[in-house]
């Protein structure tokens, strides 16, 4: 546990006042008197107590800001305030050096990089890269981990529910390795579905470092991340919550007593956040047949308990829905079929259809029942080509990790 701050110090610029505390008159001056203050205490080394409680008051102003409107208005700037109060909080917090402190401090940084700005050289993410080695050791003890995914692969089977049969006539085709042409004069061009299989066997989240639900844990356990709760979030009761993959796959996905409502780590770029687990994983060579460059490509993680559903809608780019751990029931509609879809009339939900496709009010949507569709079960290894605004509604027959990748 020694000589974890000079290591955490030769992160920081050299002088507090490189740190780049000038912000646009958006943000108040008494705020920015607040960070600065923070600062000079963390670089001279005194007053600890003062110095995050002067962090703290940064992160509830700027907490404020981030949530009192609706996301795309919230000022950069305020976002950059809130990562540098994170920053000094997680300092403050590593100087405590206790197993718990720790652990706050890796929380800390994560609320900045989930909802700040990247400052200092996305110093959040170098921090924690720190921090994680130190905290993980001797924390998970194999034995235990072994114990609870057995538990769970038990529960697993015992509730695998309903599994649809696909008809022929509406099966999703596949082809296996196509070449870059065939691909993009067949499907790309065409733009038409299709599942490639074979072509995902190589990473090593399916081969030597094979995903599963205590792998997840071992390497993001301590990471906090967004949960959507509620089974589809066009529902009342949908909401979203932080909380760390340790609290996440324990109560959402191991422990299936049906008392709380269904968790699912739903649309995150956790990959930004764990480079680590990008190694596992690789950009689908066909991506390169877009226009975009590989760094605009949005690549998201969907990790959840079997009966995650994402109800019917479209996305304005292709994607590449990769399935590593689970399957997953898939039904799709081309984007000529939307009169019968009923997209839902607010701008928020355009791209969200009113209809419940395993039960849907034909009374309330009749062009409904005569929309055109197809559908598939996707396992792991493969990969759902869904063109770009192709409707579609996912359901997760398992404990499902997927990876998606958008692209134009
Ligand atoms: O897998 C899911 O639940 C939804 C995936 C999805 O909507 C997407 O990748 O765009
Ligand atoms: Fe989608």
């Amino acid at each position: 546990m020694s000589c974890l701050w000079p290591e955490v110090r030769a992160l920081l610029p050299p002088r507090d006042e490189l740190l780049g505390l000038e912000f646009s008159e958006q943000v108040e001056e008494s705020v920015v008197y607040v960070l600065r203050q923070a600062s000079e205490l963390l670089y001279c080394g005194q007053d600890p107590q003062r110095c995050s409680q002067l962090g703290q008051t940064v992160l509830d102003l700027s907490w404020e800001r981030l949530n009192g409107r609706a996301w795309r208005e919230v000022d950069k700037e305020w976002r950059r305030v809130y990562s540098l109060g994170c920053l000094v909080k997680a300092l403050c917090l590593c100087r405590e050096e206790t197993d718990d402190s720790l652990s706050q401090a890796i929380a800390a940084c994560d609320m900045g990089l989930l909802m700040g700005a990247s400052v200092l050289d996305n110093i959040l993410l170098r921090l924690v890269q720190v921090l994680e080695p130190r905290q993980a050791t001797g924390k998970r003890s194999l034995h235990s981990a072994g114990h609870r995914e057995h538990t769970s692969t038990k529960r697993l089977k015992a509730c695998a529910g309903w599994v649809p049969e696909i008809r022929a006539e509406v099966a999703v085709p596949r082809v296996s390795r196509p070449s870059l042409e065939h691909f993009r004069t067949e499907y790309l061009v065409p733009q038409r579905p299709v599942i490639l299989e074979n072509s995902i066997e190589h990473w090593a989240a399916l081969t030597e470092r094979k995903w599963s639900v205590e792998y997840i844990r071992q390497v993001a356990g301590s990471r906090t991340v967004p949960v959507e709760l509620g089974s589809r979030y066009t529902d009342e009761d949908w909401s979203q919550s932080l909380m760390t993959v340790d609290r996440f796959t324990a109560d959402y996905i191991l422990d299936q007593s049906n008392e709380r409502p269904i968790g699912y780590l739903a649309q995150h770029q956790l990959f930004e956040q764990i480079p680590e687990l990008k190694r596992d994983i690789n950009i689908p060579d066909y991506c390169c047949l877009g226009e975009g460059d590989e760094d605009e490509i949005t690549i998201n993680a969907w990790f959840g308990p079997a009966g995650t559903v994402s109800p019917l809608h479209q996305d304005p780019q292709q994607n590449f829905l990769a399935q590593v751990m689970g399957r997953k029931y898939i039904r799709l509609y081309s984007p000529g079929q939307s009169e019968r879809l009923y997209p839902h009339p607010t701008q928020l939900l355009f791209n969200t259809s009113q209809v419940d496709v395993e039960n849907p009010d034909l009374e309330r949507f009749p062009e409904f029942g005569s929309a055109i569709f197809q559908e598939c079960l996707l396992d792991p290894g493969e990969i759902l080509f869904i063109p770009i605004k192709y409707w579609h509604h996912v359901r997760a027959l398992d404990t499902s990790f997927s990876v998606s990748f958008w692209w134009h």
